[in-house]
């Protein structure tokens, strides 16, 4: 179906997606190239929300040489009008004559009728070519439109015995600075940094995306930390700054008082024990145009997230160390009562950074 120029060109339409990686948020990440006798006259990237779409940087490149071309776009091309208008239209304006897509967009506004589109002008249209990459850049994107949450991954830093920190709560550092620095490409990608009470009690983290040099660097994630009696002090080195919201499930007027005279954002979210409900909290990001979520808390609240099915991968980085024994353990999952209740993931990367050795894991889903 798809001839080796087509996958060439749609890998190149890829990876200009990937220029996007850190900014087009809320927005999905896209890259375009328009081919013409085998040669790119034209290729873009989106970059930004309320900037161009991919394939409108590329027809601008393209200029008079779009006319009877290929377009290769990592997603279906829009139909609506949002922020800017439907990129379908352009492509039936500059008069290309195929238009291949990775994967149809999740967007209900969109959701197959920017292809439908494309057909009825006698444009000839085909999806799927390297979807599964298409698909894993957008996971956040995808997630928010069909599922109504976000993409949540957990990153957790152990030593080989499993040992987050020592039993004092010590945890400064069980990985090396190359493991440190990967997780600051994981954070600048992410739209919201959640954590717990007990991390920012126990570490004080500021949980910001820092160059080598420890300065802020780029677009800063928002910071979501779930508090569910309402603990943290107002000093507290994640407030700081602002861009930070604290979620209760109780807590007194006096408390409360405490911290909104300190500017600070308060979300009640209770469940039905007046701690914090994580599936709301999710939600509620969703409704603000969260993607991704990145995790780097305890094990209470990283247990609370697995167990409840709400941990789409994990960033394990093991440290070639041993804590040894009533050090910390990853999460605080209860009891098992049988194998049959265990959770499967699978590992879909392994690689060594540094000293320490990453593993990407999801959690596993059966094949229907
Ligand atoms: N095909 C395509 N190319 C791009 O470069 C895109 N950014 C999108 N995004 C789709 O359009 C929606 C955003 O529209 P506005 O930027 O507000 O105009 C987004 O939700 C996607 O459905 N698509
Ligand atoms: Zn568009």
């Amino acid at each position: 179906m798809f001839s080796a120029l087509d996958h060439q060109m749609m890998a190149r339409a890829l990876r200009l997606a990937e220029q996007g990686l850190y900014t087009t948020t809320p927005n999905p990440r896209v890259g375009c190239v328009i081919v013409k006798d085998g040669q790119i006259v034209g290729e873009g990237a989106h970059l930004k929300a309320g900037e161009p779409h991919a394939e409108v940087h590329a027809l601008r490149q393209a200029g008079n040489l779009a006319q009877g071309a290929d377009a290769y776009v990592t997603l279906e091309p829009c139909s609506h009008h949002g922020r800017t208008p439907p990129c379908a239209d352009a492509l039936i304006k500059a008069g290309v004559k195929r238009v291949v897509a990775a994967m149809q967009d999740p967007n209900p506004q969109v959701a197959g009728s920017g292809l439908q589109r494309l057909q009825a002008q006698g444009i000839a249209v085909q999806s799927g070519l390297l979807e599964a990459q298409a698909r894993s850049l957008n996971a956040g994107f995808i997630s928010r439109m069909t599922r109504r949450r976000p993409f949540v991954r957990s990153k957790i830093a152990a030593s080989l015995d499993g040992a987050t920190a020592l039993q004092n709560g010590i945890s400064q550092w069980i990985t090396g600075p190359e493991a440190r620095k990967d997780v600051q490409h994981w954070r600048a990608q992410s739209c919201v940094m959640l954590t717990g009470i007990g991390t920012v009690l126990a570490d004080d983290p500021q949980l910001s995306v820092r160059d080598e040099a420890g300065e802020l660097q780029g677009r800063q994630p928002l910071r979501v930390i779930v508090d569910s009696h309402l603990q943290i002090s107002p000093q507290a080195r994640i407030l700081q700054g602002g861009n930070a919201l604290i979620v209760y499930g109780s807590a007194s007027a006096d408390r409360i008082a405490a911290l909104c005279q300190h500017g600070v954002e308060l979300m009640h979210l209770p469940d039905h024990q007046s701690r914090v409900s994580l599936d709301s909290l999710l939600e509620l990001l969703a409704s603000r145009g969260i993607n991704e979520v990145m995790v780097e808390a305890g094990a209470t609240l990283n247990g609370a997230l697995l167990h409840g099915g709400l941990i789409d991968q994990l960033i394990l980085y093991y440290a070639p160390k041993l804590l040894g024994a009533d050090a910390r353990g990853m999460f605080g999952l209860p009891m098992l009562q049988s194998m049959a209740a265990r959770i499967d993931l699978d590992i879909t990367d392994m690689r060594q950074i540094g000293r320490d050795i990453r593993l990407l894991a999801t959690p596993h889903s059966p094949q229907p």
